[in-house]
């Protein structure tokens, strides 16, 4: 038998830093190919987090470079505020240090671990140390550190720290090694690019191993801040309302006027007296189980939902249809943001959005874009509420095949913005099925799917009309040539009788007497801008309207007009030439113009 003594002599703590150099992947660097994303996801929230509360316009840079033949160098710059060169070993150096855990607000960082799980991923795949450089503003100078973790203690090392200029005035930059592959570039520019469709205010410059692709803001007006709010006295639990009401001095009515969002005098009272306490004692020195009496009242008595406006910020649909536009080439895109709610206390807001045709390729499962506090989910989409949400919605009343998941050219995309998003783990990757949340992704996706329906109904409705007008447009020069024969006139040009039934602009020329002729006809609903290109021998010296301008290529002229039509309207230009050369109109669509020259 091994004695309790022998026992005792191998107990000892675990400092966090071992734990997780242990459990890496809890942490999302389950393997280097993972690696890589996850430390550009945490470098790159962080930025985001800290232009936003700086309320700077993001400009990001996210460099890769191979440095040998397995070990990768990462670098993520920002235009943030800087860090105050004491905290900057703390943030990099320590796990489990922050500024977000305890504000309750949507931010993406929430636990104070993610860039410093990735220091001390580096440091264990390749024992380089991260370096560091931050400056907090113009008048101070920059801070570059060389930094590691003492994996026992969960304490900083500096390697080195010196004052040197940077050419941002504001901002930092971070630089990791590790061992890794870049196996998976697609995901990674992926998340990127959904990265950019969430933060539309961002630009972010990916250079990966050399190759340079740059997201361009949508917007250039910053979100504003969410604002830190106080509890809500239905999201407390028995731990934290003894933690909070021990470090509290005043009276139980002052604690829970003064400590919780929402509650009133009034309110105070109500929970007081079912809590069968008197307002004048003092909260520090409540009993047990009179705390367990005012945590039980608390959350008996209705207090109306926290404020959600101040503390969340969601993205809006106008900006998440831009965001995906820019992109993805769509056909249709829809978006609705429901009003905010709760669960268990916690504020949140669920967007979403769905597209469909376009570029979205037509075969197999519908994409499914996953966003949480504006962060893309990449991973573990089958354990995630939000793809089971999207598979409970019944998608074929919607004009949607479906197999489980929806299938064909569509995209859906889910953004859950709160104080709390519940994680299934501590890596971030998927949502926890709960009810308040899933109730409100299948109302938004149900609404968005009515949408979807009454848009693929009038794009049938519509195909079938230009599959008979196709038809009908397809007989007409033959009549025309067999009514010519029967009149014995000449062949009368039917294209305008073409473009009435199609809908479509039609340019014709055709040259009279030495007078050449181009007229476009607007047929359509609608107005459109187009660009007329003319290339012929003839200068057009006395052409009316007068060219936009004109190139003379090696005897040729190439007389460009640009010209507006509203739905309906005819233009002309007329002028004295031979009229050969060609016609062409740009700026629509192929399936929308009929170009005809009577001179060929
Ligand atoms: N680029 C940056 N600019 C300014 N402050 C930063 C930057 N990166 C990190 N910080 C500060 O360092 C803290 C720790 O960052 P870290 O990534 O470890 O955790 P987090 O973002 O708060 O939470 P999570 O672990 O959930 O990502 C942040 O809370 C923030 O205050």
């Amino acid at each position: 038998m091994v004695l309790a003594e022998d026992l005792a002599k191998q107990q000892r703590s675990i400092s966090v830093a071992e734990f997780f150099e242990k459990n890496k992947h809890l942490l999302g660097f389950d393997s280097p190919t993972r690696g890589i994303i996850t430390t550009i996801k945490e470098a790159v929230d962080n930025a985001l987090d800290a232009c936003e509360e700086a309320e700077v316009l993001p400009d990001i840079f996210v460099g890769i470079r191979k440095v040998d033949a397995e070990v990768y160098r990462i670098t993520v710059e920002d235009n943030g505020p800087g860090i105050v060169p004491e905290n900057v070993p703390l943030v990099f150096g320590k796990l489990l240090y922050g500024s977000r855990f305890h504000q309750i607000r949507q931010s993406r960082g929430q636990q104070g671990i993610g860039i410093s799980a990735a220091v001390l991923y580096a440091q264990l795949t390749t024992g380089t140390p991260a370096r560091v450089v931050s400056r907090t503003g113009a008048k101070a100078l920059a801070h570059r550190f060389e930094l590691m973790i003492k994996t026992e203690t969960n304490e900083p090392e500096i390697v080195s720290h010196e004052e040197i200029d940077w050419d941002r005035t504001h901002g930092t930059r971070i630089e990791i090694q590790f061992k890794s592959t870049l196996a998976a570039k697609k995901r990674l520019v992926d998340y990127l690019r959904l990265t950019a469709i969430v933060n539309p205010h961002a630009r972010i410059t990916a250079d990966i191993d050399g190759e340079v692709t740059t997201f361009e803001r949508v917007t250039s007006e910053v979100p504003p801040c969410p604002k830190s709010i106080l509890p809500h006295p239905h999201g407390i639990e028995f731990g934290a309302l003894k933690r909070i009401a021990a470090a509290s001095t005043g009276t139980v009515d002052e604690f829970l006027v003064g400590s919780f969002s929402r509650v009133g005098k009034k309110t105070a009272d109500e929970m007081i007296a079912l809590a069968k306490l008197k307002p004048s004692r003092k909260v520090n020195k409540l009993e047990s189980d009179e705390l367990k009496r005012l945590l039980d009242a608390m959350q008996a008595v209705k207090v109306p939902a926290p404020p959600a406006q101040q503390c969340l910020s969601p993205i809006g649909e106008d900006l998440i249809c831009k965001g995906l536009e820019k992109e993805i080439q769509l056909d249709f895109i829809k978006a609705r943001t429901r009003p905010s709610t709760v669960y268990g206390g916690h504020s949140f807001i669920i967007e979403a959005a769905i597209g469909y045709g376009g570029k979205i390729p037509p075969e197999g499962n519908a994409q499914i874009f996953r966003f949480a506090n504006r962060v893309p989910l990449l991973y573990q989409q089958g354990a995630c509420a939000i793809t089971n949400c999207v598979s409970q919605v019944n998608w074929k009343s919607y004009g949607l095949s479906q197999q489980g998941l929806p299938t064909g050219p569509a995209l859906i995309m889910v953004h859950v913005a709160s104080t709390n998003v519940p994680f299934t783990s501590e890596s971030k990757d998927a949502v926890a099925s709960i009810p308040e949340i899933e109730r409100e992704v299948v109302l938004v996706l149900q609404e968005l799917g009515r949408e979807l329906k009454s848009y693929l109904s009038r794009r049938d409705k519509k195909k079938q009309q230009d599959d008979r007008a196709r038809a009908i447009c397809s007989i007409i020069p033959e009549i025309a040539v067999k009514v010519s024969e029967i009149v014995e006139l000449p062949l009368v040009d039917t294209s305008p009788i073409e473009g009435k039934i199609m809908r479509k602009i039609v340019a014709k020329k055709r040259t009279n007497n030495g007078q050449v002729h181009i007229d476009v006809n607007n047929y359509t609903a609608r107005e459109v801008t187009f660009v007329l290109y003319n290339l012929s021998r003839d200068a057009a010296a006395d052409a009316d309207p007068r060219p936009d301008f004109v190139d003379d290529i090696d005897g040729e002229y190439n007389k460009v007009w640009r010209c507006t039509l509203g739905a309906g309207e005819a233009w002309q230009v007329v002028y004295t030439g031979a009229g050969d050369g060609s016609l062409d109109l740009r700026g629509v669509e192929d399936g929308m113009k009929v170009v005809v020259d009577l001179d060929v």
